[in-house]
């Protein structure tokens, strides 16, 4: 399949070209490097490389005439929550309306099928757990707001344009690529795995426990942490299903267990071999007490099955890459 990538210089996205390309598609990528990495592509040669915006919509859909593109993966967004909360309108330029120029790319150049980055953020504070795809949606934070808006988006671009999609509701992305040598590298960082084993390398003085209180067994968060090469297979297998099938699909991506801040922190220090300095701090706004994937909707349909489901092999994974290249992409 030819496939464009959006975003694919990304953590998630990166890994996911990885997938596309080791299963014999032909993959494009567009980003505007604002928060990827040119390197991140470089184990792929054959991959290529355009630094774009999604508000380029007269170059984006002439690079799906050319290249004859018969799918879209779409992971180019912002997604810093807290910043969302301080500069929501920015977030609503480059995540929703960025969407809107890419959804009209594709239907100028007959584009028929795109697969979305959602996230479990759309969920908000959860009403159930394990959480179902049917819960209700109510983000808390303008970031979550964004991408429920991009789902209603692509359920309206089904209807008028035919254009057939999923949205795939990631939980915690974490690891790195166990081939090649790419891997998670946010600036600023702020997802807890990489910032727990950049202090295990002596980077930062102690990890923030944001929040002691929460009515947990151990007071700490908890979050299903997800495999990114197991998020990327569902991407890969996401796209083969909207082949056969049509509609508008929305899937959770997550292990469907979930584990604590304290309960991660102690594995990564199991992983690295040393104590890691914590220190207790307040609660971190916005955040939810436990968010947990029901899964089952994507096994059954898709047929996904996660390859490394164990807590201990993701954080094995982040830290061969992590200790690699201390520096992330920035020494290659
Ligand atoms: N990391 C997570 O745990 C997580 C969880 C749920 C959802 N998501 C979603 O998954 C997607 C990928 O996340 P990630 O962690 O890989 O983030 P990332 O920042 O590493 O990747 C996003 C990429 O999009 C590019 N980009 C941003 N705006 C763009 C624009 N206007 N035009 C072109 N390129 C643009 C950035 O340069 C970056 O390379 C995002 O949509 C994010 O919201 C991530
Ligand atoms: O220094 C830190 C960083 C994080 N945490 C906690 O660790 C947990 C995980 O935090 P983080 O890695 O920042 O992820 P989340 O805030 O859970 O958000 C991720 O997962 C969401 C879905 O679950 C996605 O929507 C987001 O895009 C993605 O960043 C949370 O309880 C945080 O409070 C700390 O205690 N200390």
């Amino acid at each position: 399949m030819r496939i464009l990538v959006t975003g694919g210089a990304g953590y998630i996205g990166s890994h996911t070209v990885a997938e596309l390309v080791d299963h014999g598609h032909e993959v494009t990528v567009i980003d505007n490097l604002s928060q990827g990495h040119r390197q991140a592509l470089e184990p792929f040669p054959t991959v290529e490389f355009y630094q774009l915006s999604l508000f380029d919509e007269e170059a984006l859909t002439q690079i799906m005439r050319e290249k004859g593109i018969e799918s879209v993966v779409h992971f180019a967004a912002f997604s810093l929550v807290g910043q969302s909360t301080k500069e929501p309108l920015l977030y609503y330029r480059n995540n929703v309306s960025g969407t809107e120029r890419l959804l009209s790319a594709m239907v100028t150049s007959g584009v028929k099928r795109i697969v979305f980055s959602s996230t479990a953020a759309v969920y908000g504070d959860p009403s159930t757990l394990p959480i179902p795809e049917g819960a209700r949606t109510l983000p808390t934070n303008p970031y979550g707001e964004t991408k429920l808006a991009i789902e209603k988006m692509l359920r309206w671009a089904n209807e008028a344009y035919a254009i057939k999609s999923i949205s795939l509701r990631y939980f915690n992305a974490a690891g790195a690529h166990t081939k090649y040598p790419i891997g998670e590298d946010h600036r600023p960082e702020s997802h807890l795995i990489p910032l727990v084993l950049q202090t295990a390398l002596g980077q930062r003085e102690a990890i923030h426990i944001y929040g002691c209180d929460y009515p947990t067994p151990d007071g700490s968060c908890v979050r299903d942490y997800i495999h990114v090469m197991d998020l990327a297979s569902a991407h890969r297998l996401a796209l083969e299903w909207l082949v056969e099938n049509s509609g508008s699909q929305v899937f959770n991506l997550g292990n469907g267990l979930g584990f604590s801040v304290r309960e991660v922190i102690e594995m990564a220090e199991r992983v690295v071999g040393k104590p890691i300095p914590i220190v207790e701090s307040d609660r971190r706004w916005g955040d939810p007490a436990v968010l947990v994937a029901s899964p089952e909707r994507a096994k059954l349909t898709l047929g996904w099955k996660q390859e490394y489901p164990e807590l201990s092999d993701i954080i094995r994974s982040a830290w061969n890459w992590h200790s690699q290249h201390p520096h992330g992409y920035e020494q290659e």
